[in-house]
């Protein structure tokens, strides 16, 4: 591990990959309308492999913001997960932040790769907010109005529906980084097939005012587990995922070994049946 980058204001304790710098050139550094609040979207997971829902949630936000908010968008970034994390079908880190990288430098304009997060030990989703809020406000104050005013971001996670019904889940997160994630940051939510969305998030109704849910309008099950199992099957997965993607998968032969740890998900998740397919992390 390296130390922090180098700055003048005071430092949270993170710790840093080895030559990381944080990637910011896709970042909107001036607002387009200053009566807005400017956000950041982050969406935190495994993305093994990343798919086209991944990046779909981006453009449902964007849409659900524009219509419902006075927010206005200046980035949106992924960041996959630590390899310590111990998910079955996790790739190593460097072929998720590879494929990450691919889908969204060539299928987007505004969408960017944090690899803070993946390159490293496990931190916890709060940390990664805290991570996006240093990096982004902290080190690069902000971004700025047309007229020149400062304004600080404010950074908020992205996810799934699933991803937020864990949050009802005892045991899985401390209540104290449901506060800051959900207090301090706030969160979207796309609604995602198979999660019950009003038991998903009954149980941080304190919070609600700053979860805003975007539902799925046009329903898309399409998810990482079912990627893997059709690419173990043999059978094609083009169009599931963008094409540098696949290509990048397929030159590489990746996930064709079965994980034995999902042996008993894929008898859950049959591919002809669709149903809910959330995994927990082992
Ligand atoms: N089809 C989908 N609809 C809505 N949200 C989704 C969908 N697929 C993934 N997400 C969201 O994307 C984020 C990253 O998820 P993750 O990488 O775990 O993908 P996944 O497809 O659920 O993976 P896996 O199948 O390996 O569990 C999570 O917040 C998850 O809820
Ligand atoms: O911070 C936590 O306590 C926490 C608890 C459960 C899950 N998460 C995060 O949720 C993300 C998606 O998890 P998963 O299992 O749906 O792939 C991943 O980025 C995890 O770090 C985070």
């Amino acid at each position: 591990m390296a130390s922090s980058p180098d700055s003048t204001s005071p430092k949270p304790t993170f710790t840093y990959p080895t030559n990381y710098t944080f990637p910011h050139h896709r970042l909107q550094r001036v607002m387009k309308d200053s009566s807005k609040t400017p956000i950041v979207l982050v969406a935190c997971g495994s993305f093994s492999p990343v798919t086209y829902l991944h990046l779909r949630m981006f453009e449902m936000a964007k849409d659900y913001v524009r219509q419902n908010t006075d927010f206005e968008i200046v980035g949106g970034y992924l960041s996959p997960v630590s390899e310590e994390y111990k998910k079955a079908g996790l790739l190593n880190a460097a072929h998720r932040v590879a494929m990450c990288t691919l889908a969204s430098e060539e299928t987007s304009t505004w969408l960017t790769v944090d690899p803070w997060e993946a390159f490293q030990s496990y931190q916890r989703t709060a940390v990664v907010l805290d991570h996006f809020d240093f990096e982004i406000n902290t080190i690069l104050g902000g971004v700025k109005t047309a007229e020149g005013e400062a304004r600080n971001v404010k950074v908020m996670l992205l996810a799934g529906s699933d991803l937020i019904g864990t949050m009802s889940e005892p045991g899985v997160w401390s209540y104290r980084d449901l506060d800051h994630i959900l207090g301090r940051y706030g969160c979207l939510i796309v609604e995602r097939a198979g999660t019950d969305m009003d038991q998903a998030t009954d149980s941080l109704a304190r919070w609600r005012h700053n979860i805003h849910i975007i539902p799925q309008l046009i329903q898309n099950d399409v998810s990482s587990t079912k990627v893997r199992l059709f690419l173990r099957r043999g059978l094609s997965v083009r169009y599931l995922l963008p094409n540098p993607v696949v290509d990048y998968i397929e030159d590489r032969g990746l996930y064709q070994d079965e994980a034995p740890t999902e042996k008993g998900k894929e008898r859950r998740d049959s591919i002809s049946t669709p149903k809910k397919d959330v995994p927990s992390a082992s």
